[in-house]
């Protein structure tokens, strides 16, 4: 079942006062009509559409896929998105934005980096020209791969849209408002919320509070999954019901000069038409934009010892044909109890075959005390191995140290995770905003090991020989 769901725009939004309202559910099939009777009864392709609409199909996979993983939507607008002048390279283009990553365009490293908040731009910067790739694996062309991009941006994109014919874009806003519009209606989405623009879907950012900054992972040929529950049963974690999708409204008024704006291959491409492309009266389908608001979440966790593994808290996931395996998963770290006895609660010391992208909303992440800010990122490839900073340790194991259950307050931090190698862009590798002195978080760590039979040990080897 569908819930409508209402939410107040900020009075000061450059799209006009009102209520948004939306459509909830994962994965459903849904339908918007902004003028009743715009969908067409019965039939996806009627000689003539109601009011003299035209239908138009998006599809998000490829026709024959099967039934369970196949995502479309149709489309009923006013002028068909294929009534623009020819496409031409953007001048200028972005050149910090990447969908192929090899030698040419990115390094591999195995050092831990970490990434101070980017300062929002000085110069009028829009989401396009604030969005910039810091790392990522596989090729857009191959359908095969993810990039990770953070922008940072201080004006509202203005005549244009954006298409994104790479991949899907999660979207972790960190700092000020999103008002999305998308060819199937509006989304507001707040820091503490996600959106998802899938692969091909036109969207225009306007930023309602002013500056705004924040992270997005995008996704190259496959789409985000809720992940399955296994034992935890039928409900917790992200619960279907609470994806919020839009309903359809539209611009009507002619629009000479309006710009579309295509990623493609990572270049950027315009092409010019007179309307806007939030011409869509009418929509149904299961291919669609969605917004979730993270304090949804229903975390899971141990009741009685040790550190579960941080998969327990995923969100989304973007699968590759192993099971198991992601190519992508968003993982959250939400305010939640701790209550493990006898344990080191923060995150273990570990090396993952996994890499592991972090970003950090508000608050304080529980292993790192200094140096991991919101709007900073931190990146731990394949097998780099990574942990808790010396003074959480050192924190964590001093006597008289809380044992008692606690809350985790106030901070929520992200994970993306992938299966793949991310290579890391060069501007990243020289950013300013790179912490050179992140290693050092971990040079104090000092030896706790005692044991008297230390010495013998390495002299012959074998510690059962000594005794
Ligand atoms: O490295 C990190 O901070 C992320 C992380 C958190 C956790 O609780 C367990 C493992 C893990 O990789
Ligand atoms: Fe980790």
């Amino acid at each position: 079942m569908e819930e409508e769901k209402k939410e107040k725009k900020s009075s000061s939004s450059a799209a006009g006062g009102g209520e948004l309202q939306y459509q909830s559910g994962f994965g459903n099939h849904f339908a918007s009509e902004a003028v009743g009777g715009a969908l067409p009864r019965g039939q996806n392709s009627p000689l003539l559409c109601p009011y003299g609409l035209y239908a138009e199909q998006i599809s998000g996979s490829s026709f024959t896929s099967p039934r369970k993983l196949n995502l479309r939507s149709w489309l009923y607008r006013i002028k068909p998105s294929v009534t623009h002048e020819p496409f031409h390279p953007r001048i200028p283009g972005n050149k910090r934005l990447v969908s192929e990553f090899d030698q040419s365009t990115s390094s591999a490293t195995p050092t831990q980096l970490r990434w101070k908040p980017v300062d929002v731009p000085d110069s009028p910067t829009d989401f396009v020209d604030g969005l910039f790739t810091v790392c990522g694996a596989g090729s857009s062309f191959l359908r095969h791969g993810f990039a990770i991009h953070m922008y940072a941006a201080n004006k509202s994109m203005d005549g244009c849209a954006f298409c994104n014919a790479d991949g899907d874009f999660l979207i972790v806003p960190q700092k000020g408002k999103l008002l999305i519009t998308t060819e199937c209606g509006k989304l507001q989405v707040s820091p503490g919320e996600i959106v998802i623009i899938p692969q091909g879907f036109r969207f225009s950012v306007a930023l309602p509070d002013g500056p705004s900054r924040g992270y997005v992972a995008e996704i190259f040929g496959t789409h985000f999954q809720l992940p399955d529950l296994g034992p935890i049963g039928a409900n917790g974690l992200a619960s279907a019901r609470d994806f919020l999708v839009p309903r359809a409204c539209f611009e009507q008024t002619t629009h000479p000069g309006y710009t579309i704006v295509q990623k493609f291959g990572g270049e950027l491409f315009t092409a010019v038409q007179d309307f806007s492309p939030f011409n869509v009266v009418a929509w149904h389908g299961n291919y669609v934009p969605y917004k979730y608001d993270l304090s949804k979440f229903c975390p899971f966790n141990t009741v009685l010892f040790d550190h579960g593994d941080p998969s327990i808290n995923t969100v989304l996931t973007a699968p590759t044909d192993k099971p198991g395996v992601a190519l992508l998963d968003f993982v959250i770290f939400p305010p939640r109890w701790i209550v493990a006895e006898n344990t080191f609660r923060p995150p273990y010391y570990h090396r993952n075959c996994m890499s592991e992208f972090m970003g950090l909303i508000h608050g304080v992440y529980e292993a790192k005390a200094d140096g991991f800010l919101p709007g900073g990122a931190s990146l731990h490839s394949c097998m780099t191995p990574h942990g808790p900073d010396t003074k959480t340790y050192e924190a964590t194991v001093a006597p008289g140290e809380v044992t008692e259950p606690f809350r985790i307050r106030e901070t929520l931090a992200f994970m993306f995770e992938s299966s793949l190698i991310p290579r890391v862009c060069r501007w990243a590798l020289e950013s300013p905003y790179l912490d050179h002195d992140y290693y050092q978080c971990w040079i104090g760590l000092r030896s706790h090991f005692s044991c008297n039979r230390g010495e013998t040990m390495m002299d012959n080897g074998n510690a059962d020989e000594d005794s």
